[in-house]
């Protein structure tokens, strides 16, 4: 059931593929446990020749051709996406990505930051490729908003595979939005979940990223439960340490706007006061933006490299990590990253 509803609602080629790939594996799953079964019933002898058993085989083996082909078709997608996404994030834009469970309001909130039309509707998946656009904050910070694929409870392990690919923007992210359905009664269960696939997925509260969760739908809250909410959001969002476990919530409906501003004064505060230690690579010959970086980050350390480069390594906000990049054209990466790069170029 699910399967098909993918199905009919994957737009890209790598859903199409991926829809296409889980159907057969679950085909194959299917055949190797009638398979089985026929052995059973002859009471375990385990010769080939039956023309059941025959014909069990050859579909085996054109199930196995045609899984084969899918997923080399899907890998030369991905290549493909890989280089996009390599070329992408050379924009020098902090990206922030919404997450959460399936209908809990994500495009809903994406069209209203944006101001763009990605379906949203009240059923299962209305999402299946992630979306993404550039947004000016209203403090002209300008970021990159990633719409996502819903989360599901008890995903089957054929489509968690294709989850993942599809949520691969979630690890890129400097912030995610963790929308929630907060007037759903499985709240609480929703957003268990949500942690867990991130878990699966490779997010991880080390990595430095923020979270903020939008605790969404308010306008559905009677009043007496959206006051407890709003305080209780309001005392909360001091303290919280903006982790996946600790995050900085905010009460807000994705329909009527409300605390959107709260919203967006969260994003910019995480994008400017929160400092991730990167790493950028500088052939020889850079000495501004080498200043740049010494007047408004924090440096770490600097290592001249064989060739006379040096590579930086600074404490720095998403916010001034876009300018460097914007302004010189270097992208930070990891301290290893950045050696690596030095040395072949
Ligand atoms: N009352 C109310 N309804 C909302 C709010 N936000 C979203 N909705 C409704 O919730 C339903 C689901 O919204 P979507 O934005 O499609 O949800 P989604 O998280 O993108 O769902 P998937 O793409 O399936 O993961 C739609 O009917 C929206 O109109 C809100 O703040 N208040
Ligand atoms: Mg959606």
């Amino acid at each position: 059931m699910i399967l098909e509803i993918f199905g009919e609602r994957a737009q890209t080629r790598e859903g199409v593929l991926q829809v296409a790939l889980a159907h057969l594996t679950y085909q194959r799953s299917r055949l190797v446990r009638s398979w089985t079964h026929l052995e059973r019933q002859r009471g375990g002898a385990g010769f080939l020749g039956g023309p059941g058993e025959r014909q069990i085989e050859a579909d085996r083996r054109v199930l196995a051709g045609k899984i084969d082909r899918l997923k080399a078709q899907l890998e030369e997608v991905r290549r493909t996406r890989t280089l996009q996404r390599a070329k992408r994030s050379k924009a020098p834009q902090p990206v922030v990505a919404l997450v959460g469970y399936t209908n809990a309001g994500k495009s809903t909130l994406f069209n209203r930051l944006t101001g763009a039309e990605v379906m949203s509707a009240d059923l299962l998946f209305a999402t299946l490729d992630p979306t993404m656009r550039k947004v000016d904050l209203p403090s002209g910070t300008r970021v990159i908003l990633s719409d996502t694929v819903g989360f599901i409870s008890d995903l089957p392990t054929t489509l968690v595979a294709a989850f993942r690919a599809t949520l691969e923007e979630v690890l890129e992210a400097d912030v995610i939005l963790h929308v929630r359905d907060v007037a759903h009664e499985e709240t609480d269960a929703q957003r268990a979940d949500v942690l867990s696939v991130l878990g699966e997925l490779g997010v991880h509260d080390e990595d430095g990223r923020r979270v903020i969760e939008v605790w969404n739908k308010a306008d559905l809250l009677p009043s007496a439960d959206r006051d407890v909410l709003s305080s209780t959001a309001r005392t909360r969002a001091d303290d919280a340490r903006g982790t996946l476990e600790d995050p900085i919530p905010v009460l807000a409906s994705a329909l009527t706007g409300e605390g959107l501003d709260t919203l967006f004064a969260e994003i910019e505060r995480l994008l400017t006061a929160e400092h991730r230690t990167r790493s950028v690579a500088l052939p020889p010959g850079e000495g501004a933006a080498l200043s740049w970086l010494h007047e408004r980050t924090d440096v770490v350390s600097a290592e001249t490299t064989d060739d006379g480069g040096v590579v930086v390594t600074v404490r720095l906000g998403a916010k001034e990590s876009g300018q460097f990049q914007e302004r010189f054209g270097y992208a930070f990466a990891t301290a290893e990253e950045a050696h690596r790069g030095r040395k072949r170029a």
